[in-house]
């Protein structure tokens, strides 16, 4: 049982709600329990952030920067405690959580220079004065985190928010209270000052009393649609508190008239796939030429994805999939695909539930085809590709676009003029030629269009939402201007 689950004002707190736990979805092993916070201690956190908020803000850009760069350096130091917590937790394999913390790190120096670029001083001479665009933080920012990155993708809001000079109240995935809270203590080693961020664990009730709380002034969300959505609705009716809003994807991948059947079967593996399908930028429909290319594509595509190793993140041969991040949510997969089959799905290689103890399951291939005109349009998180056989480019681009979502979208085709057209037509945030269409940058901005999220790109773009622009006119006398207006005698 964890006593120091609750980070407030710089000290650690049982909590006063119900029992929670979390369990190692690989070894199906509770690895954490505590108490999750009641609204109450919500409430004590959005103070100790609200009355951190001037102080902090306060600061010079260097200072905060100094606090976040001693963060970067713990995670250097902590680096393989922190990628095997993060493996344990969510089932991913260590080479790939190896990987997550790596983009940890590099997020600091990204953030520091989108900082600059995105939200830096513009000074402009006037006739009388300067003028100036400056900016400024929100205030006190609430952070929801998913479950398949517990590390970067809260860390994607978290430093770009510290560094603009908010304080924040963070809410981890409940599936992943474990990293959330070694992060967090690496922050209170950093020596951040009490209250500049808190952190509350919980399940769905809590992550609603943080939502409602009228203490907030925005809150960054990563997480699927349907919460995403009932944040949407929460906030309506206010206008002054910011919500960014990055959320799950239907993502379409079209192959047309590529040579190297091996490049391109890596690049669908690798987009749909990897980490066991949980990537909100996984390929999720998977356009295949109808005819005899087509044929032997997807047949070499079915012998490849069956060749896939599935297997624990420990294991001294590392699989490419570990287990899902749930037992529940392994079941779910084989619920969605028994779905699609009733529909009239054909599998092409079924998705198993490989030990009903765990979260293992195998990749499966599904062919759509038949059921193009009832196919539901949800993202099914997990190791589950839809294929759909065309035999025209607009028609496939338009099945493509045939989503509410708009995350991910790629091409695989030797050919420039059908990227052209493609890329001209598609509607999403991330759009790739011949690269697998999941390991975004954090270089550039990161986030989609319709039900992927509500323009508020993160990565690159997140400073952009946790800063908002000022405009000012200075000058540093009370000054008569040489020129009165007409009708004016002084
Ligand atoms: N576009 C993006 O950047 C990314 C999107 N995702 C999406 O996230 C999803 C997987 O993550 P999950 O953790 O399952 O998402 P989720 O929506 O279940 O949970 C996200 C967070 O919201 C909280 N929450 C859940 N219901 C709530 C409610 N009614 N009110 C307030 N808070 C609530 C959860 O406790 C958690 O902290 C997938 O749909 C995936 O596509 C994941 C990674 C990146
Ligand atoms: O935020 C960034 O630095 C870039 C976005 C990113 O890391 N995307 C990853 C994972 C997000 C997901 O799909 O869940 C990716 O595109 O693979």
């Amino acid at each position: 049982m964890s006593n120091n689950t609750h980070f407030i004002a710089g000290d650690w707190h049982t909590g006063d709600g119900h029992a929670i736990q979390s369990i190692d979805p690989a070894k199906n092993q509770v690895i954490w329990q505590a108490n999750s916070a009641s609204a109450q201690q919500v409430d004590l956190a959005i103070k100790a952030a609200r009355n951190a908020f001037l102080d902090w803000s306060n600061l010079s850009f260097e200072t905060r920067l100094s606090f976040v760069k001693k963060f970067g350096d713990l995670l250097s130091s902590n680096k393989q405690e922190l990628a095997f917590t993060i493996a344990q937790e969510t089932g991913k394999p260590l080479w790939e959580t190896a990987t997550e913390v790596a983009a940890m790190i590099g997020k600091i120096g990204l953030s520091e220079k989108a900082y600059h670029e995105r939200t830096g001083t513009v000074e402009n001479p006037m006739p009388v004065g300067q003028a100036f665009i400056r900016h400024k933080p929100h205030g006190v920012v609430a952070i929801f985190g998913p479950y398949n990155f517990p590390g970067h993708l809260p860390n994607g809001h978290i430093v770009p928010a510290l560094l603009a000079g908010n304080t924040i109240v963070f809410k981890p995935s409940d599936l992943t209270p474990l990293v959330a809270e070694k992060v967090i203590q690496l922050w209170q080693e950093a020596g951040l000052p009490a209250g500049v961020l808190n952190m509350i664990q919980g399940e769905v009730e809590t992550g609603k009393a943080l939502a409602a709380h009228s203490g907030l002034d925005g809150l960054f969300f990563t997480g699927s649609s349907r919460t995403g959505k009932l944040l949407h609705e929460q906030f309506a009716g206010h206008p002054g508190k910011i919500l960014a809003l990055e959320m799950g994807g239907n993502n379409p991948l079209i192959v047309k008239d590529a040579k190297d059947t091996k490049a391109v079967i890596h690049d669908i593996i690798q987009s749909a796939f990897v980490t066991s399908g949980q990537r909100c930028t996984c390929a999720r429909r998977l356009f295949i030429q109808q005819g005899q290319e087509g044929d032997e594509l997807l047949k070499q595509l079915i012998e490849a994805t069956a060749k896939i190793k599935v297997g624990k993140y420990d294991a001294d041969e590392q699989p490419f999939m570990g287990a899902m991040i749930s037992q529940h949510a392994a079941t779910l997969m084989t619920q969605a695909q028994a779905q699609l089959i009733n529909l009239g799905a054909k599998p092409l290689l079924t998705l198993e539930h490989l030990d009903t103890e765990s979260g293992f399951v195998s990749p499966g291939i599904i062919d759509v085809t038949p059921i193009l005109a009832n196919l539901p349009d949800e993202e099914h998180f997990g190791p589950l590709l839809k294929v759909v056989r065309y035999t025209d480019f607009d028609s496939a681009i338009d099945e493509a676009n045939n989503t509410s979502f708009g995350l991910s979208a790629g091409l695989l085709c030797d050919n420039q003029e059908d990227y052209q057209h493609f890329y001209q037509r598609i509607r999403a945030g991330i759009v790739n030629w011949n690269r697998p269409i999941t390991g975004a940058s954090g270089a550039a901005p990161f986030g989609g269009i319709g039900d992927s999220g509500n323009h508020r790109a993160s990565a690159y773009y997140a400073a952009d939402y946790c800063a908002y622009p000022v405009a000012s006119v200075e000058l540093d006398t009370v000054t008569l201007p040489g020129t009165l207006s007409p009708g004016l005698t002084l």
